[in-house]
């Protein structure tokens, strides 16, 4: 079982972005909203960061108050080790953020737009060249930006924020609405940017997704840190999930759970975790003359890891399950797990 975890006393100035006990409160029709309470957040230097959380957890939230564009009620941010927002005008340059999804001219090359941007910013054409090739839209450069697709656009984005040269990148949700091939380029690009000695944090609801991307995440759920940590660590703590396919699953799912473990209907089958081994589970069903048709051990993920934090605490969160995130394009893992203890 994965804990939560608090994160170490660690020096600001080796984290690319720090954050203690950050907190933001909205006033809304129905009272306060509390949208961060108390966020611990560290953001190594180079490398993918996923910054991780059901739908409504404060991922955006948090991001708006580390680039000054709201703020905290209380806490403390730093950047590169500087406190925020007040040493935002010393940092800013060294920062590339997409937010909302950028303005750019539909009846304008993606060059053109760029160029404009980099007139703006006093940056080379030269310059514009680089992050084009860097985001994979060298040969689509001179078409109109109208007719790019919805992941075009966001690499295009991406170049955008890439012409300063930032060490630091921070993007919300780049995937949302990107099919399975967006997904893998802005994954690539992503990568890429990290090999380069960049720092990418990067937030996003699906879980399953970012494991494939970040070398170190960190999770939360309302508004608060679960658990952070290197991916392969994180996932090396969680119980193996099996899947379950027996013909009277829900006389199955109640032997199962009055065995003492964990059980959650999916599609008609059953995922269980808790069991010894997956043998111990056909077992205690065949003792019920319950046999399955179906056993296979799935691989223990980030979204197991979150599920296992959050176990009992009831309906509002609501996390995207890694069919969920196949089907919103998130293909096969790669993730390994022999990844090295820190
Ligand atoms: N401007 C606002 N006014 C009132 N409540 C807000 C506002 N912005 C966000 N919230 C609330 O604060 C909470 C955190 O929202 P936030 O957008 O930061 O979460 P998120 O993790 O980024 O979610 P998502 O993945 O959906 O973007 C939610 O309950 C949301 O409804």
């Amino acid at each position: 079982m994965t804990t939560a975890i608090a994160p170490p006393d660690v020096d600001p100035a080796s984290l690319a972005v720090s954050t203690r006990g950050l907190r933001k409160t909205y006033r809304t029709r129905h009272g306060r909203q509390v949208a961060v309470q108390g966020l611990d957040l560290d953001v190594p230097l180079g490398g993918v960061h996923g910054f991780l959380g059901p739908n409504g957890s404060g991922k955006t939230t948090s991001i708006r108050m580390l680039l000054g564009l709201i703020r905290a009620d209380s806490g403390t941010m730093t950047i590169f080790g500087q406190t925020v927002p007040e040493a935002l005008p010393d940092v800013v340059a060294r920062i590339g953020a997409i937010v909302e999804q950028p303005k750019f001219f539909p009846n304008f090359s993606a060059r053109k737009n760029l160029d404009l941007l980099a007139g703006a910013i006093g940056v080379s054409a030269s310059d514009v060249s680089k992050v084009l090739e860097e985001v994979g839209l060298t040969d689509r450069a001179k078409d109109k930006f109208r007719t790019y697709s919805l992941g075009m656009k966001q690499r295009l984005a991406i170049a955008a924020t890439l012409l300063k040269d930032p060490d630091l990148l921070i993007f919300d949700e780049p995937t949302n609405g990107l099919d399975p091939a967006g997904i893998r380029e802005i994954r690539t690009t992503m990568r890429s940017l990290a090999e380069r000695g960049k720092t990418v944090l990067v937030s996003s609801h699906i879980l399953a997704e970012v494991e494939q991307v970040a070398d170190t995440v960190s999770i939360i759920g309302r508004g608060t840190l679960l658990a952070s940590g290197r991916v392969a660590d994180l996932i090396a703590g969680t119980t193996t999930t099996v899947r379950v396919g027996v013909a009277d699953p829900i006389t199955a799912r109640q032997v199962l759970l009055e065995a003492g473990l964990t059980v959650r209907a999916e599609g008609g089958l059953l995922l269980v975790d808790g069991a010894a081994n997956p043998a111990d589970i056909t077992r205690r069903l065949a003792h019920h003359e319950l046999y399955v048709n179906e056993l296979v051990p799935v691989r223990a993920g980030l979204e197991s890891v979150f599920l296992e934090l959050t176990a009992g605490q009831g309906p509002g969160t609501h996390i995207v399950t890694p069919d969920d995130a196949v089907l919103a394009g998130a293909g096969p893992s790669r993730r390994s797990r022999k990844g090295e203890t820190k």
